[in-house]
């Protein structure tokens, strides 16, 4: 054979070892699909992300659902997610440790050095997490002390009220409030708005917060990472974190320096947590606590406790806006059970039963974390005969879960008699989830419940609420929200006038 045939021969045998070794790889490839849940397929590289609207990811998803059903799946650049909508498979997989892991972008990740509660796994997650708890439960939910200091913070939402004649921002009326109650439960006083350190704090919040989706390119996309990384916009991110830990570390210093005496009493999450960590150190444990999980948390009660709790007010306020003849019916209950000489009080909460059908409606409807926080598959698993493979982003779709018309009545309508029996008392569901299930369920619930109870009753006993004038064309939109992270209700003011 002469040299010209073998060269072609061995050319034809590499090509047909590359098509074999092709074919093999997507038959691979198709039969690993196949055991996935179902879902869209999507353009290589970047998956389903030209198809999903990011203005209403909500939305995007939600049709999705309608078509593939209660557990789907997707790609979203090189990422896998697994979105989840009913109620029952949501309780089995985030019960389960093998799904309540997370995923971050890595920037952010690093950042966090593994510590705190929202951004850990594993021990460090359930040891920082059973002492956050606890320290919620000292200092939050309940006590006389947190109960007055909400009661102050509502009066000056009704002292702001009652000082604007005109239109109200919605938005500026009650971040004051979650922010000035975090603050008291954190560091136990409250920051002046002309705090110059506080103010750029909570500008560095907002920029976190509203940066999300652009800075999780490098969760998406994590093999150009470090190229996405140097991009102006995750620096962005980077340095706003980086200000509110400095914020955070400078406010600690300042605690630990005041607290000298071991037997002195907490008078704050703060300080509950420098006496554990000074209890640990004591024993030679300088690990299990060590200072940065302190500025961690402190930040994650800041970031999780202020914007999520004022945003459900003002969809709560939102609702009562677009449906006068709910809110009618809010005032009546509280004329009759409270009158108006006194302001409504904890107390009151139980016989209040439309008021609290109205609110749990609301968080219903608004589903303000809509996608709850995303989790990650810890290894290699199956999940209802599904593959799930280590590092799928596992999607908790909570407004789909809100929507699902197999359980609630009429999902696509506000309707407050979810929640009430035929007798007309309030009856909690155990299919309404804003703050998550299983093993990593919010653990500000019942602060947060606490807050958005007290100033509502208090401000519907004195107040009717419409949309401002300029934006009464505007309800739909109010209604359809915003999604970012969290949800909010669209862009609108508001109209008080005394009853
Ligand atoms: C209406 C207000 C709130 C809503 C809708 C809300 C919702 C949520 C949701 C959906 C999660 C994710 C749970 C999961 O990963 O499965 C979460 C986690 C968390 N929330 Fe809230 N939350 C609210 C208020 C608060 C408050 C007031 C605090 C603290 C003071 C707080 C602190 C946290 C923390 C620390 C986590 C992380 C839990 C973990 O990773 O183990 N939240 N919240």
């Amino acid at each position: 054979m002469n040299e010209f045939l073998q060269n072609q021969l061995t050319s034809r045998n590499a090509l047909i070892g590359a098509g074999a070794l092709a074919a093999a790889y997507t038959l691979r490839s198709l039969y690993r699909s196949s055991q996935l849940p179902p879902g869209p397929l999507g353009l290589p590289l970047l998956g389903r992300l030209p198809w999903l609207d990011t203005d209403h990811f909500n939305e995007s998803e939600e049709a999705m659902r309608q078509k593939y059903g209660p557990i789907y799946s997707f790609r979203a650049g090189q990422r896998l997610m697994i979105v989840v909508s009913s109620y029952e498979m949501l309780k089995e997989m985030l019960k389960n440790d093998m799904f309540s892991g997370r995923l971050w972008p890595p920037q952010a990740a690093e950042l966090s050095d593994g510590c705190g509660i929202i951004f850990s796994e594993g021990k460090t997650w359930s040891e920082q997490r059973r002492v956050g708890l606890r320290m919620l439960r000292e200092f939050g939910f309940g006590k006389n002390e947190s109960l007055a200091l909400i009661n102050e913070e509502v009066a000056a939402i009704l002292a702001s009220i009652e000082s604007c004649n005109s239109e109200v921002d919605s938005s500026r009326l009650f971040s004051d409030l979650a922010n000035g109650v975090i603050a008291m439960l954190v560091f136990g006083k409250r920051y002046a708005n002309e705090n110059p350190n506080y103010e750029s704090f909570l500008i560095n919040a907002k920029k976190l917060l509203n940066d999300s989706l652009a800075s999780s390119l490098t969760l998406l996309f994590p093999t150009f990472a470090p190229l996405l990384k140097r991009l102006s916009i995750t620096q962005q991110a980077s340095t706003a974190t980086l200000a509110m830990h400095q914020f955070f570390e400078e406010e600690i210093k300042k605690k630990e320096a005041e607290l000298t005496d071991p037997n002195a009493e907490p008078l704050c999450i703060c300080d509950a947590y420098i006496h554990e960590r000074r209890r640990y150190e004591a024993k030679g444990d300088f690990y299990t606590h060590r200072p940065f999980h302190l500025v961690r948390i402190c930040m994650e009660m800041f970031i999780a406790g202020t914007d999520t709790t004022s945003k459900s007010m003002e969809w709560l306020l939102a609702h009562m806006c677009l449906y006068p003849q709910v809110q009618a019916k809010v005032q009546q209950e509280l004329d009759e059970v409270v009158g108006r000489e006194r302001r409504p009080q904890i107390n009151d909460r139980p016989q209040l039963h439309y008021m609290q059908a109205v609110i749990d409606e609301s968080l219903r409807s608004a589903s303000l974390a809509f996608n709850s926080l995303t989790h990650r598959a810890m290894k290699d698993t199956t999940f209802r005969g599904y593959r799930i493979p280590a590092d799928a982003i596992i999607v908790p779709f909570v407004y789909g879960a809100h929507r699902d018309a197999s359980i609630w009545e009429k999902p696509d309508q506000f309707y407050p008699e979810h929640f009430l029996d035929c007798e007309g008392k309030y009856s909690p569901s155990k299919y309404l989830i804003p703050f998550s299930i299983g093993r990593r369920i919010c653990p500000g619930e019942s602060l947060a419940r606490l807050e958005i109870y007290m100033a509502f009753a208090a401000i519907m006993q004195k107040y009717s609420v419409t949309l401002a004038a300029s934006c009464k064309d505007k309800a739909a939109d109010v209604e359809r929200g915003l999604t970012t992270t969290p949800r909010q209700p669209g862009w609108h003011k508001l109209h008080f006038v005394q009853r």
